[in-house]
């Protein structure tokens, strides 16, 4: 890919998460299914805050997450997205920007956006989240220059949650088509895919160069209950399918053809919240550098594993450290 201002440009929710270790019972207790993302009102957030044991506040949001994971990689990156302006907001513009991200998106009247992540024993995490000040994200909110100067646009899923988002979305994929960019898409979680299938159908038909989604995300698009049937019906779709199975590692299908990536071994995983993000980090650093795709996805499971072995989905070590050390 030419050169460019930026490796990626990522466009999603600016949200700070708030984790905190549950047991099983805490799930079924507040009826939350386990291993995936539920929306929830601000004062649902209260109740289930206070049930809550000690919490740590980290900064996230999913393609946030990547950006800061391929920042961590070197690579040069922005973020566009809506915070409040209150403290949380000022935590996530100050996490993102201290690590050279570019993130100039004005803030909105609406408070910051919030995750409650809560891991379980096994290291599962269940998500419910207050969007907040993305409900407030327009298209008025794109910058046109940081989008024509990126090589990849990464937008993610959860924006289809607003209808406002949802058109910012399909506007920021049509600014990156016609400034020569890429443009890449998660999926986020099988719930939204639910949610909004055939517009994602659509997107990855048609609208996205590469599409990102774990096993859960790409059944739930296909309607199967089958990974394989998932995989052939996603090769045949698109250009270039990314699809990450856990601790099986993730296959990559680049005009129908298969390459089988293998996980990097984690010693105790500890908390799993952004194993898809960060390995999207890896995968989309490796491609913007021109790597193999076996390379690029070898830099995702690195990626992944480190965020797997502490809690929080940022990275906590330099991600070009440990590639160097790789
Ligand atoms: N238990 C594990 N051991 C090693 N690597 C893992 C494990 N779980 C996840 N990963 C890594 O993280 C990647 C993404 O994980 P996955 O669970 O598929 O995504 P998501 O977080 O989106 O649900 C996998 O392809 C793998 O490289
Ligand atoms: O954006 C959200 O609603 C959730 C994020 O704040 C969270 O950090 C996240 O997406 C975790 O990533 P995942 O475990 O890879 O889904």
């Amino acid at each position: 890919m030419e050169n460019r201002e930026y490796d990626v440009v990522g466009i999603g929710n600016a949200v700070v998460d708030v984790i905190a270790r549950v047991e099983d019972s805490f799930l079924s207790k507040h009826d939350l299914q386990k291993g995936f993302m539920q929306l929830i009102e601000e004062d649902a957030i209260e109740n289930l805050y206070s049930d809550m044991g000690p919490a740590t506040e980290r900064s996230g949001g999913s393609v946030a997450n990547s950006i800061a994971g391929l920042a961590s990689f070197g690579a040069k990156v922005g973020f566009i997205g809506k915070v409040g302006h209150d403290q949380f907001g000022e935590v996530f513009r100050h996490d993102i920007t201290s690590l050279g991200v570019a993130f100039e998106t004005p803030s909105g009247d609406i408070g910051t956006g919030r995750c409650l992540v809560m891991v379980t024993p096994d290291g599962e995490r269940t998500m419910s989240t207050f969007i907040g000040a993305g409900t407030g994200f327009t298209a008025a909110d794109l910058s046109k220059d940081m989008i024509g100067k990126a090589k990849i646009v990464f937008l993610e899923g959860y924006l289809f949650d607003q209808p406002e988002a949802k058109k910012a979305f399909h506007e920021a994929a049509r600014m990156t088509r016609e400034a020569g960019g890429k443009v890449a898409l998660s999926l986020s979680d099988a719930f939204c895919v639910d949610r909004h299938r055939d517009d994602f159908l659509k997107l990855v038909k048609e609208g996205a160069d590469i599409v990102f989604a774990n096993e859960k995300e790409a059944t739930a698009l296909y309607e199967v209950n089958d990974f394989d049937d998932a995989a052939k019906s996603m090769a045949a779709d698109c250009e270039l399918a990314v699809l990450t199975r856990s601790e099986d590692g993730s296959m990559v299908f680049a005009d129908g053809n298969p390459v089988t990536i293998p996980p990097e071994h984690v010693e105790k995983v500890v908390d799993v919240t952004g194993a898809g993000d960060l390995y999207a980090a890896g995968f989309l650093y490796g491609l913007s550098r021109g790597e193999t795709l076996e390379s690029c996805g070898r830099l995702g499971s690195l990626a992944a594993a480190e965020i797997i072995s502490h809690l929080g989905a940022r990275p906590e070590i330099s991600l070009r450290t440990l590639v160097n050390r790789a």
